[in-house]
């Protein structure tokens, strides 16, 4: 499955065929073509989901024969027991109870801007939005539509990929940037290994690579690396501090018995290089780097920026959730083969109030048009690091003496922060992850405060707007309509 998903392209009627990166992603991001993104969204579904769907009711199969002969009741049950907590299911309800009201009124403020930009003949205001639309090939992020949903339109962000080719950035000063992020906090930078070993670049030998961005630990305390087809974007920038992160961990812990080498639980492997990731995107570092010029952020830019941090991380927390909703009730049989597609698609009418631009029937499998489904990655994961990445920034915005919005935080630089992330760190996975969250935060328990902390001056604005456009939240007309468009 990984394989058919890694090699799949589009081809266009006469011409090129499009892998997913960069080309179609590409498409999915930039093209205001409702009929063009449609093109690549489908095509991209019928290149991989529809191939895949004979091979995944095998491997669910499979996946649960082998967690019964390991004692689990099945592989849900297994992918979850990493978490080692008996109320996991009921806590990550409860943490995306509290995140909906943020939720509702993003995709409210979103889909006026959409409705502005594509006409009602594609948008209902009282509806959900079509899956197409939203900047990302699985709408799991909006950050690309940024332009068409931007509250002060009239002081747009300065195009950091465009000053970043400007200044002919290439891939390896991109990793560089990352590690110098790390070695300025005090932590430690990856050795020479690193360096000539790792891919950073879609090879042009004709070799076929998976280019979903990966982070690799050889167990050898020496050799680590990260493959990535990069491409000299900020989207790009952001993903290598993420995956940077992952090496971090590596060398952090690369002196612990080999059964401690591993982060204190998989949400806290993705949480490192997020919270990172949030400094290094703030105006501060960005201006500090010299990939910004604007000196000082106004009042009506900050809600800019805070927009633009939403639309990446808020979007992003419905998709996460569900990704192994729908995987568990697979596993346990709750959804049975027959009503793959359609309890897919209810779930991401459920929680992320999306629906597909066209009629979707059980020959197609668009859960398989996800990198993790054709490569069996659990994903509960990136929804708990979405919350943790926000206390852990609080944490080590504290440890830096940081005063003034979190938002405005920026740890570099910061050698408390760096020894505080440190300690952390250098556990790996010898404590139960509660000790070590304490040991971050002083809590033991995954709080959503520090996350909503940070965008309170959003929600503000957003709930003014929402109002005085007299917005619904929700999707009351939960149908999805699909009238033929020209
Ligand atoms: O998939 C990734 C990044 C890849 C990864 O770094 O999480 C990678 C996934 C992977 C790929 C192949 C084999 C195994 C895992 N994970 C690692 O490289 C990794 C994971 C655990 C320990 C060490 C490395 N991000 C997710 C979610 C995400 C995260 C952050 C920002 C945006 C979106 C996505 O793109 O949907
Ligand atoms: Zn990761």
């Amino acid at each position: 499955m990984e394989t058919a998903y890694s090699m799949a392209q589009v081809c266009l009627n006469e011409g090129p065929c499009l892998p997913l990166e960069p080309d179609l992603e590409e498409v999915m991001a930039t093209s205001r073509d409702q009929k063009e993104l449609l093109w690549a969204w489908q095509g991209w579904r019928d290149a991989v989901g529809r191939q895949l769907r004979m091979t995944f009711e095998r491997y669910v199969q499979l996946s649960n024969k082998a967690a019964k002969l390991n004692g689990y009741q099945d592989m849900g049950a297994l992918w979850r027991s990493k978490y080692e907590s008996d109320s996991l299911q009921e806590d990550l309800e409860q943490l995306f109870q509290e995140l909906q009201p943020l939720y509702l009124n993003l995709h409210a403020y979103v889909r006026r801007a959409l409705y502005r930009f594509y006409g009602p003949e594609l948008i209902d205001l009282r509806g959900p939005i079509p899956a197409h639309v939203l900047g990302n090939m699985w709408a799991q992020s909006w950050v690309n539509i940024l332009d068409l949903a931007l509250p002060f339109p009239e002081k747009p962000p300065e195009d950091i990929t465009k000053i970043m080719q400007g200044q002919h950035w290439k891939p390896e000063k991109m990793f560089q940037e990352a590690d110098k992020f790390f070695t300025s906090m005090g932590m430690l930078s990856t050795p020479p290994e690193f360096w000539t070993n790792s891919m950073m670049e879609r090879p042009t030998d004709g070799r076929e690579v998976e280019c979903h961005a990966s982070a690799w630990d050889f167990y050898n305390g020496q050799d680590f690396r990260i493959k990535k087809c990069t491409e000299v974007t900020i989207e790009d920038l952001l993903s290598i501090f993420h995956q940077m992160g992952h090496i971090q961990y590596f060398l952090q812990y690369k002196n612990l018995s080999v059964i401690f080498r591993a982060g204190a639980n998989p949400a806290f492997e993705e949480a490192v290089g997020s919270v990172v990731t949030l400094s290094a995107s703030s105006h501060k570092h960005l201006l500090n780097r010299g990939l910004l010029s604007q000196q000082h952020q106004d009042k009506e830019e900050e809600v800019n920026f805070l927009m633009s941090v939403a639309l990446e991380k808020i979007a992003f927390i419905p998709f996460a959730y569900l990704m192994d909703l729908f995987r568990w009730k697979v596993f346990d049989g709750t959804i049975e083969k027959n009503m793959y597609n359609q309890e897919w698609w209810n779930l991401r009418l459920k929680y992320q109030g999306l629906c597909p631009p066209i009629p979707r029937t059980e020959e197609d499998f668009d859960p398989g048009a996800k990198f993790h489904i054709s490569a069996s990655l659990p994903y509960i994961r990136y929804f708990l690091s979405l919350v943790l990445q926000f206390q852990f920034h609080e944490a080590l915005c504290k440890a830096s003496g940081h005063m003034g919005p979190l938002h405005r935080c920026n740890i570099y630089n910061s050698k408390e922060a760096g020894r505080l992330l440190e300690d952390v760190l250098k556990l790996g996975s010898s404590k139960p992850w509660p000790e070590v969250l304490e040991k971050m935060t002083g809590e033991t328990k995954v709080s959503t405060k520090a996350l909503m902390t940070y965008f309170k001056p959003l929600l503000n604005w957003l709930v003014t707007e929402n109002v005085r456009q007299g917005e619904i939240l929700g999707w009351p007309d939960f149908s999805c309509s699909f009238e033929e468009r020209e």
